[in-house]
């Protein structure tokens, strides 16, 4: 510890990764960029707070001396004695490169930058920033203050001296580090997750069923089986030749389109597109927000209590 750490990014990562650092006793600045985004920062993180007090997992005091510990800023000289940068700034490149200027200016070469980017080639990002041995890519997920999994993207210049001091801050932070020697599109866990989005529209798109039974097979199969072995643990347990002969009779079977989707296009060109619209695969009029933010939580509480929380 000891270590000061900054977000330069005020949005919905930004805001939960400030909860996961100051909840751990770190001081940290949160970079923003509009007085708005700065109140819906701070509305997020004593939300996030709120909740792990229903829980009985923090006290008001927990909350009063974390927040105590953050400042939340569009002034970008409060970066000038942080340790660490985590950038969280919108998923473009050009914005993160004018961000790289701005923090190599106000913090010197040293500084190590990690960006929270979801898709953006390592390789990509490092050739925008001035001293790529202090780059890297840390790709977290939501909710990103209580989901352990950090996804580590080196890139050929990153320094090991940067990957050892980024992964041992992660993991005081409890974080559970996968490492990828190189970028590649989706990093682990969003390739997995596209090849099930796709799969899953595809199978809706054929009339063989329907959303609320994909998602009733992936909790009550999926998720609770591979929340405790591994899904190569599995491949291993099983044992190739069974493995062997249902990819033959699956393989062929399978969802390969290169394109989007019907339903995701004719969603979007209609405005259904999701939740924030009130509907896309499901009605979400028809349903509770405060019990889908619970189940999104519901997983990890028992993490938190690991955190060294401030009083
Ligand atoms: N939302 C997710 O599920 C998720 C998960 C993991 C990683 N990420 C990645 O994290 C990053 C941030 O995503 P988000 O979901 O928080 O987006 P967001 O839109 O909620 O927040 C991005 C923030 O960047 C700010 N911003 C834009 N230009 C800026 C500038 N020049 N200076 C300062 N701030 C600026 C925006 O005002 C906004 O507050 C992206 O790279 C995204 O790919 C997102
Ligand atoms: O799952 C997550 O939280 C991350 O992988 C994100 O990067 C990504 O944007 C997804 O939420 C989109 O499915």
């Amino acid at each position: 510890m000891g270590k000061k750490i900054a977000i330069y990014g005020a949005g919905t990562i930004g805001a939960c990764q400030a909860t996961l650092t100051s909840g751990n006793g770190y001081s940290t600045v949160v970079i923003g960029h509009s007085e708005e985004g700065l109140s819906r920062c701070r509305n997020t993180m004593l939300q996030n707070w709120n909740d792990l007090i229903a829980q009985k997992l923090a006290t008001a005091a927990n909350r009063r001396a974390a927040m105590d510990l953050v400042t939340i800023t569009n002034d970008v000289s409060a970066l000038r004695d942080c340790d660490i940068v985590f950038e969280a700034v919108s998923e473009d490149v050009n914005i993160k490169q004018r961000v790289y200027s701005i923090i190599t200016e106000v913090c010197g070469r040293d500084i190590i930058v990690v960006s929270t980017t979801s898709s953006i080639d390592a390789a990509i990002l490092a050739e925008k920033i001035e001293n790529p041995a202090r780059f890297l890519i840390a790709h977290p997920f939501q909710p990103v203050h209580m989901l352990p999994l950090v996804e580590v993207v080196r890139h050929t210049e990153t320094s090991e001296e940067t990957l050892n001091q980024v992964c041992t801050l992660l993991k005081d932070l409890n974080r559970q580090v996968v490492m990828l020697n190189r970028s590649v599109p989706g990093f682990l866990v969003n390739r997995f997750a596209q090849a099930l989005f796709r799969e899953s529209i595809y199978l809706i798109e054929q009339g063989i069923t329907t959303a609320a039974d994909i998602d009733r097979a992936i909790k009550y199969a999926v998720g609770m089986r591979y929340a405790s072995i591994g899904l190569l643990e599995y491949y291993d347990a099983v044992g190739f030749e069974l493995e062997r002969a249902i990819a033959l009779n699956v393989y062929p079977d399978l969802c390969d389109t290169k394109s989007i989707q019907k339903t995701t296009l004719v969603g979007i060109a209609s405005g259904r597109t999701g939740q924030k619209a009130g509907q896309g695969l499901y009605d979400w009029s028809e349903k509770d927000e405060d019990d889908f933010r619970y189940r999104k939580q519901a997983p990890y509480f028992e993490g938190v209590r690991q955190w060294h929380m401030p009083e």
